[in-house]
């Protein structure tokens, strides 16, 4: 079944691909949004239990360098909040005791030469002598990258963060309110452009452009934005030309692992919490049993008290085959061993689980794994004639971050709107 005739097709229905719709909106360029599922959004996912209380389930935080974030959250009627992050507030490990040398990592990362890629974790040994260093490190790693760091290059981690441009905190600031806000914000400039419930199945290039198959038809579109995670992406099968172009780069990515749980409580118990007999007011937690658990105040200035916990890599994917309830036990279960019974006593809570999503991947984004091409991103951000990728892992700036995941969706209708047939 042959349709209408499209200047171009967007896959994939998430900030990227939203973010590119809306771009070629703008330049006036024929375009419809094909969505795997029955919301856009992706990742991007609130949940308002009442009037007063919403939780983010995805993605939460931003800084005033994310400017495209900024700007998108402020045209959705909403504003940027600063995280209550006191400078006196610190971390501490789930022995309760204090940490201060998180940023070392980052550090001997960026002096590291490179030259020999090598996994995650054997940097880690030669980095680190204290056994108890190591253990705090990795975990934390674990967590900000929801993989075992066996798994993961260490050359394209260090690519990785040069790409973040900014010397902020990707914590500091949040929207005032629910960021389903900035996707609906979104929809509406395209509203009636997007199909949804038609999960891509293959792109096939052709003289003319290109044919997408899905299980519901076939679209003939001038160009292509295939706006989904690299792992996601690999599964959709393409025509010989751009499987040799990008098969082997989309190939290079493995998907992070991520359960997400946050508690809103009437009282701050963790702002005056005994360390080695002193009070202190604490930010964050990084347990090293489990591995990759980590727990943050993630409460804006002047709100309701929050704590989030972030579960990551192996602990998130053995606790997915639990199920909700479980997860949910094992959540509170974590924050009871470091706070006691007062933190059983919440307002509300909410939890949930990324792991190996037929559509969005798994975790905060995907990462190139040991023996994958270190520049794949390059690989995949660069247009093949009138086909191109976007999604948050291959951006230029900010890349694994709803920042990186709206400027690679312009950057690529830019691209293709320039190329134009
Ligand atoms: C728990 C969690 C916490 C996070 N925290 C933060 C944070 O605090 N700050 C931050 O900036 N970022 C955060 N992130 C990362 C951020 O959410 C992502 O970087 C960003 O949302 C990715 O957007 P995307 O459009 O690239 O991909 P996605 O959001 O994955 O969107 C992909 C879209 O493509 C669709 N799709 C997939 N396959 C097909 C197909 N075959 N056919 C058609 N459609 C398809 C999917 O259904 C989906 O709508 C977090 C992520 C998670 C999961």
């Amino acid at each position: 079944m042959a349709s209408k005739k499209y200047q171009t097709i967007v896959v994939g229905g998430g900030l990227a691909g939203m973010s590119a719709a809306n771009t070629l909106h703008n330049k006036g360029i024929d375009y419809k949004v094909i969505e795997a599922s029955n919301r856009s959004g992706g990742k991007v996912l609130s949940d308002r239990q009442n009037a007063d209380v919403f939780f983010e389930l995805g993605p939460q935080f931003v800084n005033k360098d994310m400017t495209e974030m900024a700007r998108l959250i402020k045209a959705s009627g909403m504003e940027i909040k600063e995280t209550d992050m006191p400078e006196n507030a610190i971390s501490i490990s789930s022995m309760n005791q204090e940490i201060d040398n998180l940023t070392d990592f980052d550090t001997r990362l960026d002096d590291w030469d490179g030259q020999v890629d090598e996994r995650l974790s054997a940097l880690y040994d030669r980095f680190f002598d204290d056994e108890g260093v190591k253990k705090i490190i990795s975990s934390n790693q674990a967590e900000l990258l929801n993989i075992h760091p066996d798994h993961i290059s260490a050359r394209a981690l260090k690519e990785v963060n040069a790409r973040y441009e900014s010397e902020m905190s990707d914590l500091t600031h949040q929207s005032s309110g629910p960021l389903n806000q900035v996707i609906s914000y979104l929809e509406k400039n395209i509203a009636g452009n997007i199909f949804y419930n038609e999960p891509v199945q293959q792109v096939v290039e052709t003289n003319e452009g290109c044919t997408i198959i899905t299980g519901a038809g076939e679209y003939e579109a001038a160009s292509v934005i295939v706006a989904v995670p690299p792992t996601v992406a690999s599964r959709i099968s393409y025509s010989p030309n751009l499987k040799d172009q990008y098969q082997e780069a989309l190939n290079s990515y493995t998907d992070g692992a991520i359960i997400k749980a946050s508690w809103v409580y009437r009282q701050p118990f963790w702002h005056n919490h005994l360390v080695n007999g002193e009070v202190k007011r604490i930010q964050e937690i990084i347990y090293t049993d489990p591995k990759g658990v980590v727990v943050m105040d993630s409460s804006k200035k002047g709100e309701e008290h929050r704590l989030t916990m972030f579960i990551g890599a192996d602990e998130a994917k053995k606790l997915d085959q639990e199920g909700e309830e479980h997860q949910r036990r094992m959540a509170n279960q974590l924050l009871t061993e470091v706070f006691g019974d007062q933190a059983k006593n919440y307002e509300a809570m909410a939890l949930s689980a990324w792991v190996n999503h037929p559509y969005c991947g798994g975790g905060y984004g995907a990462s190139v794994h040991i023996g994958g091409k270190v520049d794949a991103a390059e690989t995949l951000r660069e247009p093949f004639h009138q086909f191109a990728f976007a999604c948050s892992e291959i951006a230029e700036a900010f890349p694994n971050f709803m920042e990186g995941a709206v400027r690679s969706g312009q950057h690529a209708a830019n691209r293709i709107a320039k190329e134009k047939r």
